[in-house]
């Protein structure tokens, strides 16, 4: 059973559409990221699952329950959605324990209350903080207290708006790693938003790149660094080179590193004009007196170096680790010979 279902969903403000034709599924119990540059719509989309999009049109379910569609439109309170955003939101003026009691049922008695509280601020290891006002805690502290506050709710689904980006780096990425692990450990499914890939890689199982109100490609991390389906993903998802490539035959291209070979039979027409992805740890480098390539540039980045390099006519940016004792440090000028690491082409067709 998947735990969100989103059909052909469209969305606008003041008749400019902002999602055209969506469309998304979450499994249970996954965690999917949805990624991309400022004003794609990944704010406007999470705002319609939970209810509080007007111009909207298509189909959305929750574990199989339709929330949305041309006769249905369940208000947000019914939704069994926990909400988390940028700024906690807790109330000032509420302690801790008062605060995640806040979106418990008003039929629930003390005890219930009281355990239910208990337990939730026990997951976030925030016990011993109940008679604590939100101005006495950390930004940490307080997103925690927000995350609580949600599960305590038990909603079916989470939904998570940029949760993590007022947080710096060290306790933002220890979060990420928690709260992760506790959505694991409690089965919760949840649709997080955010424009770093970074947190997406960290916290998510499926990234969904949104580009102009479309998911443009949806996979795991991994696939969408290693196997983007466009120049777009591969260019949002990390460095890249690019070459140019002529077909020679059914398996086999001409490349300013001469003739490269292909295991997949090669579907395009012969005078296809076709770029190669090339990122920079596909590059080795290696010193050599004779070698056609120049060093134009050096970064010496500890366990690596990022160098960009000139060879037949273009700059190529390689990554070069330093993780041997006989690691060479390269230096502006240096001639040296590039060439190809054995791995999965990635071609486009301009
Ligand atoms: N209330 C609104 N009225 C009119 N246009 C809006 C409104 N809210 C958002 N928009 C527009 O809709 C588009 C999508 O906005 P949305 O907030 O969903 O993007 P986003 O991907 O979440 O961006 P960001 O990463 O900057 O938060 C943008 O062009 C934005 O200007």
């Amino acid at each position: 059973m998947s735990a969100l279902d989103i059909k052909n969903l469209s969305c606008s403000y003041q008749k400019t559409s902002v999602l055209a034709g969506l469309n998304l599924t979450l499994e249970n119990n996954e965690i999917v990221c949805l990624l991309g540059e400022s004003g794609c719509g990944k704010t406007t989309l999470l705002r319609a699952v939970a209810g509080l999009q007007s111009e909207l049109s298509g189909d959305i379910s929750i574990q199989q329950k339709v929330l949305n569609d041309p006769q249905t439109n369940i208000p947000p309170e019914l939704r069994k959605i926990g909400l988390i955003f940028q700024d906690y939101a807790l109330f000032p003026h509420l302690n801790v324990f008062d605060n995640v009691a806040f979106s418990l049922a008003t039929n629930m008695s003390k005890s219930e209350k009281q355990q239910r509280v208990e337990e939730v601020l026990a997951l976030v290891q925030l016990s011993d903080m109940e008679k604590r006002f939100p101005h006495q805690l950390s930004g940490g502290q307080q997103q925690r207290i927000a995350i609580a506050r949600a599960l305590a709710y038990q909603p079916d689904l989470m939904l998570l708006d940029e949760p993590f980006s007022n947080l710096d780096q060290h306790v933002r990425f220890q979060l990420i790693h928690e709260i992760r692990h506790l959505f694991k450990q409690r089965q919760m499914s949840a649709l997080f938003v955010t424009h770093s890939k970074e947190e997406g890689f960290a916290f998510a199982d499926r990234i969904a790149l949104m580009k102009a109100g479309k998911i443009v490609q949806i996979d795991t991390a991994q696939k969408l660094y290693r196997a983007p389906n466009s120049i777009y993903v591969a260019d949002f998802m990390g460095q890249a080179n690019y070459i140019g490539l002529n077909i020679l035959d059914d398996y086999s291209y001409q490349s300013c590193f001469g003739v490269l070979y292909t295991q997949a039979k090669i579907d395009q027409p012969k005078e296809a004009a076709l770029r190669l992805l090339l990122r920079p740890e596909h590059i080795d480098i290696t010193p050599d007196q004779s070698g056609k390539a120049v060093v134009k540039q050096v970064a010496f980045q500890g366990a690596s170096q990022q160098i960009t390099a000139q060879f037949a006519g273009q700059d190529f940016l390689i990554k070069y680790s330093n993780h041997t004792c006989d690691s060479v440090f390269f230096q502006e000028g240096d001639k040296v010979t590039l060439s190809l690491l054995n791995h999965d082409f990635v071609v486009f067709a301009d």
